[in-house]
């Protein structure tokens, strides 16, 4: 048994979220294609003598207890195997808070997955899921680890023909966002219709530029028109697409490679104190 990892736990983008309607409990039913990509939280995960759950976070002010996504993980696991050992937690942040980058569902993830090996608790993929689902919608996704098309209210994932080749430049001008206020002001106009990339074996850059859609633009882009022309900005730095991800704020633009999303990055950095971020999707 180890006794502690280290492990890095990856942001997400959304390449298409369309709104197909709204259950009673007040979630959303979705159509998603995600995607993971390399920019990554750093997790420490140590099984210690003393009992409980603790968590510390550098790099930003983020809840130290309870409230922190990673010890409820903990927590939940814990408890579905019957077990009562301490665990402690330490997050190297890297990924923007509450930007529509999933890093706070990630870190859950993380640990149900490392503390799974740690403890050799044998839970199936399928069963960790389950227990991320009880976390946040988008944590049975980065269980998954592998780019996925969610349903349902993004828990039900279907694994993606293989993506292209391609580079995405993630730009945040520093504005952070309530994923349940978004979903709260968004007025619905879809019929549930289902929205699909195409069922091809193999997606060309050209269907997955086609593809690129986000029903929660309508609410966010609305609110904050700075991000509108931060799309257009990306387009006329070349990229071949841009979109908003999650309920936002960070956009992200697609680029042939690394190099030109870096290109893109140094000239925006001349111009403005915006985060920048070049990725390649995992
Ligand atoms: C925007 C996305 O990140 C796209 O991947 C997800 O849909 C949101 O995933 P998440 O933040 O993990 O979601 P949760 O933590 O479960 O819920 C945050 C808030 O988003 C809203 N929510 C979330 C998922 C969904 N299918 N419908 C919703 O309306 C709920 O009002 C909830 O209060
Ligand atoms: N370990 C964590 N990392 C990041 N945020 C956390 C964590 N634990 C709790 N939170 C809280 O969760 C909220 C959402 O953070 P997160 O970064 O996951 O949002 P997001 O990227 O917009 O998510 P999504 O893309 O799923 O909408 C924030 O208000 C943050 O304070």
């Amino acid at each position: 048994m180890h006794n502690q990892i280290r492990v890095n736990s990856p942001a997400k983008i959304n390449l298409c979220l369309h709104v197909l309607g709204r259950y009673e409990n007040g979630y959303h039913a979705l159509a998603m294609a995600m995607q993971r990509v390399d920019l990554c939280d750093q997790v420490d995960i140590r099984i210690t003598r003393a009992k409980g759950v603790t968590v510390h976070c550098d790099g930003l002010a983020l809840a130290p207890g309870e409230d922190n996504i990673a010890v409820r993980a903990a927590h939940v696991l814990l408890a579905d195997a019957r077990l009562d050992v301490g665990i402690e937690i330490q997050i190297d942040k890297r990924i923007p808070v509450a930007a529509g980058l999933g890093g706070g569902s990630s870190n859950a993830a993380t640990v149900l997955l490392a503390l799974n090996a740690m403890l050799e608790l044998n839970m199936t993929n399928q069963r960790l899921q389950q227990l991320g689902a009880q976390l946040g919608a988008d944590v049975p996704f980065f269980v998954f680890q592998r780019p996925a098309w969610a349903t349902g209210t993004g828990t039900d994932l279907a694994p993606l023909p293989p993506l292209p080749d391609v580079a995405y430049l993630l730009v945040n001008p520093g504005i952070s966002v309530s994923t349940a206020e978004v979903y709260q002001s968004l007025q619905l106009t879809k019929g549930g219709e289902l929205a699909n990339l195409p069922r091809f074996s193999v997606v060309t850059k050209e269907d997955l530029c086609a593809a690129l859609h986000n029903d929660l633009e309508r609410v966010t882009l609305k609110r904050h028109p700075l991000l509108q022309q931060i799309k257009q900005r990306l387009l006329q730095l070349g990229a071949r697409g841009a979109l908003m991800s999650g309920s936002g704020a960070t956009l992200f633009g697609v680029f042939d490679a690394l190099g030109q999303a870096q290109s893109a990055a140094d000239i925006l950095a001349a111009e403005t104190d915006w985060w920048t971020c070049p990725v390649s999707p995992l």
